[in-house]
């Protein structure tokens, strides 16, 4: 595989065009200076050069005369912003292999870089196979719109502004959260995630702000809260649209004073975070229905991104499928490729579920397809499954999804395979549950959740025979929350172990 240098300080250019050489078998390099490039060209040579002009430290162009005379075969690519016949006439001086003035077209350049490194690169089937990783960050889109958000993240990287990510659910917005996280001058630093929505109403303020011991009933150790775990790091405050009134108050006070206070403690604790907030819910409405603050969302939507949903940039889903083909083999799951008909098959589904729809169904692909290339053939009983699977009416809840989430091999439990089960029966089963149940005002949300909870655990962890990390995986949480939840639901996934 040939070896390309890339010296560019625009870090969302870098980000595509890494990925964009990644498709054509090369691998990136990357540095963001001519120092740097210096350092890394003193030991040895790479098949080619790619390199921005006005980089922090000089001029690309006119410190190219040092490489040249170190490695005089080695071809040069220059990539400039100014778009003047000054620049153009400079660059071809320099003999480089290839001028493109930016604005360029993405594929072109791969192919010319790909070419001038020779075609050690080997095949483009092979090289789709390529994690289209940039710095370590596995966030992956090539389209105009997934620009927009690398763009957005290099503009927070070099400050503490807080972030507000929107978007529907499944769109990366923790990947998002993570890369700023990890691009940004606190990567040295903890990055503490919080779902918001997952902790009930009443532990909401002892989770973020901690506890002294005996602040409480059960308090009986001394607690550190999120936001002082995540003290020099990043603190994502995930599902933000669903976090209790109560809590956004608390909330609001600590980003407002910078300061928190243990539950049931006296000191003050100055906060050192940067804060990074998500939600799927458009909050506008929430505020006008009286359930956001709408002083806390001014606070928190500093900076907001916005994730569009996949079916807004079909162009992305083939790159992502080859990606997570890519992750399921190293996984240990059969290596498949696809063929181009079947990545175009892929782009023109509705993936409601986004990213997330995506990389379960691929996950799913890598387990049962039957060969190793799939074409649209292969690929069609596979998605008509799925679409069957979703293709209920809105606001209905098939029970069918679930074999769909739980992927083949899984044999379900009978009763999860019934015939569909409509929206209204869940409803109807709240109302009941409601007025059966009548839970304690004030903590309505957090015993309606857990009432949910129960039979899906249950439900989901008897299918994967007690496994706790395949049960997190086929709900899409983390495992570490669900080992939380059943332990506060004093579920215990032995009982479920097959023997
Ligand atoms: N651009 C991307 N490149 C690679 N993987 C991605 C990308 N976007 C999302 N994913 C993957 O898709 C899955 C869902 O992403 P993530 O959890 O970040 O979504 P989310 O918007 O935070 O969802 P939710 O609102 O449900 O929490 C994750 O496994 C993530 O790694």
């Amino acid at each position: 595989m040939s070896e390309v240098l890339l010296v560019e300080d625009d870090l969302s250019i870098a980000i595509v065009i890494n990925a964009a050489l990644a498709d054509e078998g090369v691998q990136v390099i990357h540095v963001q200076s001519i120092a740097e490039r210096d350092r890394m060209l003193a030991t040895r040579r790479f098949d080619a050069l790619v390199t921005d002009v006005m980089l922090p430290d000089g001029d690309g162009i006119e410190t190219i005369g040092a490489v040249h005379a170190r490695w005089p075969e080695m071809p040069v690519v220059i990539l400039s912003a100014q778009n003047t016949l000054d620049t153009a006439v400079r660059a071809t001086d320099t003999g480089a292999f290839e001028y493109f003035p930016k604005p360029f077209d993405i594929d072109e350049l791969a192919r010319t870089v790909r070419k001038a490194a020779g075609d050690g690169g080997g095949n483009a089937a092979q090289a789709q196979d390529e994690p289209l990783v940039a710095d370590g960050l596995p966030l992956v889109g090539r389209s105009p719109a997934m620009q927009t958000v690398f763009r957005m993240i290099t503009r927070v990287l070099r400050n503490d502004l807080t972030v507000l990510i929107l978007g529907e659910s499944g769109t990366g917005k923790e990947l998002v959260a993570e890369a700023i996280h990890q691009l940004g001058s606190r990567r040295d630093g903890p990055f503490v995630a919080v779902n918001t929505a997952a902790i009930p109403a009443e532990l909401i303020e002892s989770e973020l702000f901690g506890h002294e011991k005996g602040a409480f009933t059960g308090a009986v150790a001394r607690n550190v809260g999120k936001f002082e775990q995540a003290a020099g790091g990043t603190l994502f405050l995930d599902e933000i649209g669903d976090m209790p009134m109560q809590a956004q108050t608390r909330l609001l006070r600590a980003l407002q004073s910078g300061a928190v206070r243990r539950v049931g403690g006296q000191e003050e604790i100055r906060l050192d975070v940067r804060i990074v907030a998500a939600t799927n819910k458009d909050l506008e409405p929430e505020i006008a229905a009286g359930r956001f603050r709408e002083d806390l969302y001014y606070r928190l939507n500093v900076v907001p991104i916005v994730m569009p949903p996949l079916r807004e940039r079909a162009d992305d889903v083939e790159v992502l499928a080859r990606h997570f083909l890519q992750s399921a083999a190293n996984e240990g799951l059969p290596r498949r490729q696809l063929t181009p008909g079947a990545a175009r098959l892929l782009s023109q589904q509705p993936w409601r579920g986004n990213v997330r729809e995506l990389k379960n169904f691929i996950y799913r692909l890598a387990l049962l397809a039957r060969e190793d290339t799939v074409d649209a053939d292969a690929l069609e009983p596979l998605l008509r499954s799925d679409a069957a699977a979703q293709g209920i009416a809105p606001g209905a809840v098939a029970p069918s999804t679930v074999a769909g989430v739980l992927g083949g091999g899984d044999t379900l439990p009978a009763a999860a395979v019934q015939p569909t089960v409509t929206g209204a029966d869940i409803s109807d089963a709240v109302l009941a549950w409601l007025a059966n149940e009548r839970p304690e005002s004030g903590s309505i949300y957090a015993a309606a959740i857990a009432a949910l909870e129960r039979p899906l655990f249950t439900e989901i962890l008897r299918s994967k025979g007690g496994n706790q990390l395949r049960a997190a995986q086929a709900l899409g949480i983390n495992r570490n929350t669900l080992r939380k939840r059943l332990n506060e639901l004093a579920l215990d996934p032995e009982s479920f172990v097959e023997r």
